[in-house]
């Protein structure tokens, strides 16, 4: 029935003002009217429409991408839409573009890497997308080891210039997004070579298309690397491959913030560490956390109020059946991902402003937190994605059958969200990352630095290492400064167990590669406390709305008690909490799931998300399901005759062929 909202009465059991979670969801009230309006604008514009993505062929598809974010900007510089708005707008039309990589990485990269007189020179053209840029970064054989990139940057002293070179096949660029067909210019990584000497990899704005006709300039070899995963999906980007034959680029074209490069081919170390080249990864991986929370958001959103709307044995008498959402299997896999995602929400805000912090720290030379900064966003790029890729294919799983439709928008989600768990660094070479942050830690407690920020907590591992969980009953569960204990006491002691273990290798690199998986484990603890912590300190924020802090500490309990269930090997094995207390966790957990079950469909709605957004028939707004399905399918291509394409050449002969065998 049209016009009929049957999820009212899901809304009506509320106990909580959607309106004020609207709010902390999106950050602010500003950042809520800005959100609100900017996607009410994109779903109201048919050029946006994006219902028939998955069956356009990938020429098709990249075409209506080009149309779509010509479109997109020529409404941005219409309406004089700010650069919130604008990114705002460019979130909610909701289709991976070159111009991702082009503000989300071309110019970030200038602006971090860039020189004073670099900036003025080239983020003026790039902001009026006057050259449109990537980051060319990973190429054929290398992508995690950077410092093992081959492509060279050689200056030539008689020229002033760099000679861009590609010495062999794996060298070749590969996968930069938007270089494929679009872009005009690159910053790319490759080895600084002076006078035979290497330097290590730098950053450089190469030119690669003629602004006149967009034909590759000369040495250049240029295209896309083909298909991905999934039909539509990420298919709507060009990455590319790129390779260079002796490309000659001015000498001011390095980017000269980190290391100079003088005219008589002096090189020129400065005072910021070296390490700021592989700024931009960190200013992206934060990014990525805060994208986090917004694709899982989008798969609870949908699987949440399917849920409600399917409905599944239970009836007595002819009488309606269960809603599955009723069903204590299906709260305890989805209600850990709705508490998930609103986690990853707080934690990208949190990291948001850490990333922030380190930024003006920075520019007054102060290079103190950047490590701590690296090892965050790296942790939590990795263990967010991770849990919402797995999120969303749950998802599907909590839809059935029609989950796996296209027309339930999961598929497709998942297939363009999965990537995020490689690009900007694989998860678990970013884990070892953390791990080694966190070894480093931990070798240094005995050395009177006192560790602070995220680590702040490994200062205290003495009572760490022996403390007891003083949960009694359940509801002692809801403490907060009980489950910041255990997962301290979890983290500090596998990370200890591990630095212990370390120890016994002669070699310390090779004890790094034998106890990687065992490190990696210890990195995801650090990172759940992380979360956990942070999701505990919101919540100590004033925070207004009738109701909405205690829906918040139900979510923070569920986010909590979820993960001591699923890792429960960790916390028995450290000795951190006792079979019984963790018996009592489970007892909690199903508590606070009943607590949930009457504010699920309002908690997602807190999300503010448009129908055009969600494109989902199963995630609607107004629980409209079946009539929706099935008017779907009929647009179905396949559907545009009765009879198929097809029948006369193969279906009709064997069926005369069975016919005529039948009759012999
Ligand atoms: C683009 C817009 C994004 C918007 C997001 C919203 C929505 C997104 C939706 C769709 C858009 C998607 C776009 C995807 C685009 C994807 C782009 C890419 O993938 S770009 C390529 C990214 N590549 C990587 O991430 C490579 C991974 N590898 C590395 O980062 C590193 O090289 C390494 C693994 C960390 C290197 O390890 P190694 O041990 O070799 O380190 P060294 O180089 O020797 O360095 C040692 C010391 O330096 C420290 N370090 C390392 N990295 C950093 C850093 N980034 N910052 C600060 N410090 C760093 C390291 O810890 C060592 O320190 P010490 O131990 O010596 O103290
Ligand atoms: C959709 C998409 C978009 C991308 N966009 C861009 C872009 O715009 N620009 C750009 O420059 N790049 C881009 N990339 C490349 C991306 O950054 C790399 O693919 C990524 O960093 C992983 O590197 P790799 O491919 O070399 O993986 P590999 O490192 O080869 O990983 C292969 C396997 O080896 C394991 N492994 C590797 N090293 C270690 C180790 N030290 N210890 C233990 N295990 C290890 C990994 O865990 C993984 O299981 C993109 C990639 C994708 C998929």
């Amino acid at each position: 029935m049209e016009g009929v909202d049957h999820l009212a009465s899901e809304r009506s059991r509320a106990q909580f003002d959607v309106e004020e979670m609207k709010v902390v969801w999106a950050g602010s009230r500003h950042a809520l009217e800005v959100s609100d309006r900017i996607s009410r604008l994109v779903a109201s514009d048919p050029a946006f429409r994006k219902d028939n993505r998955t069956s356009l062929s990938r020429k098709e598809l990249f075409k209506n991408t080009l149309r779509k974010t010509a479109h997109a900007w020529k409404r941005i510089t219409e309406l004089r839409l700010s650069e919130e708005e604008a990114s705002r707008l460019r979130f909610y039309v909701d289709e991976p573009a070159f111009t991702d990589l082009h503000w989300g990485m071309f110019i970030p990269a200038i602006k971090g890497q860039g020189t004073e007189e670099q900036l003025q020179k080239w983020l003026p053209l790039a902001y009026k997308m006057q050259i449109i840029g990537c980051y060319a970064q990973t190429e054929l054989g290398h992508g995690s080891n950077v410092q093992g990139l081959e492509t060279t940057a050689t200056f030539d002293p008689q020229t002033d210039e760099f000679i861009i070179h590609s010495p062999t096949l794996t060298s070749s660029k590969w996968w930069p997004g938007g270089l494929g067909k679009v872009s005009t210019h690159a910053v790319i990584y490759a080895r600084l070579i002076i006078d035979g000497k290497d330097y290590g990899v730098n950053g450089f704005i190469v030119q690669l298309r003629s602004m006149d006709d967009h034909l590759p300039l000369p040495g250049i070899t240029v295209g896309d690397i083909g298909m991905k995963f999934g039909s539509g999906a990420y298919n709507t980007m060009d990455n590319g491959v790129l390779r260079f034959d002796h490309v000659r680029i001015p000498r001011d074209q390095m980017l000269m913030r980190v290391s100079q490069v003088t005219r008589e081919g002096k090189f020129v170390q400065s005072n910021v560490p070296r390490q700021l080249v592989y700024g931009t990864m960190v200013y992206v991986r934060q990014t990525i956390v805060a994208d986090a929370s917004c694709a899982l958001s989008r798969a609870v959103c949908i699987a949440t109020r399917y849920s409600a709307v399917r409905r599944q044995f239970g009836s007595q008498n002819g009488g309606v059946e269960t809603q599955v959402i009723d069903y204590k299997t299906q709260q305890s896999r989805l209600f850990p991902l709705l508490a998930s995602a609103y986690a990853f929400r707080f934690v990208g805000e949190w990291l948001k402003w850490l990333y922030t912090d380190v930024t003006q720290r920075l520019q007054a030379n102060d290079f103190s937190t950047l490590p701590e900064a690296h090892a965050c966003t790296a942790g939590l790029k990795s263990l967010t994605t991770s849990a919402t890729a797995d999120g969303i294919e749950e998802c599907r799983k909590l839809c059935g059958g029609h989950g796996y439709l296209c027309s339930s928008g999961l598929p497709e989600l998942f297939a363009v969200y999965v990537p995020a768990c490689t690009y900007e660094g694989d998860n678990i070479v970013l884990l070892l990352q953390v791990a080694r942050f966190l070894m480093k830690t931990v070798s240094q407690l005995g050395s009177g630095k006192k560790p602070v920020g995220t680590t702040a907590y490994m200062g205290r591992v003495d009572q760490l290492m022996q403390c007891h969980c003083a949960v009694q009953r359940a509801e002692d569960w809801l403490k907060p400064s009980v489950i910041l204990e255990a997962f301290e006491a979890r983290s500090a002691r596998m990370s200890v167990a591990c630095a212990q273990n370390l120890t016994n290798f002669a070699n310390p690199e090779e004890g790094f590669l034998e106890l990687s998986a065992d490190l990696t484990e210890a990195a995801v603890a650090h990172c759940q406390l992380i979360v956990v912590s942070k999701f505990i300190e919101k919540l100590k924020q004033d925070i207004p709305g009738k109701g909405v802090k205690e829906q918040l500490e139900i979510l923070c309990n569920i986010y909590a008690l979820f993960l001591l269930h699923k890792h429960l090997g960790d916390f028995l094995k450290t000795g951190c909490i006792s079979p019984k207390q963790a018996s009592l966790a489970n007892d909690q957990l199903r508590s606070l799931y009943s607590q949930a079950r009457p504010n699920a469909i309002a908690l997602v709605d807190a999300f503010d998300y448009t129908d055009h957004f969600l494109g989902s028939v199963l995630g609607r707004y107004d629980g409209n399901v079946y009539p929706k399905l099935y008017e779907e399918a009929w647009k179905d291509p396949l559907n545009d005759s009765v009879v198929p394409d097809g029948y006369q050449e193969y279906i009709r002969p064997m069926l005369k062929q069975q016919l005529r065998n039948a009759r012999l």
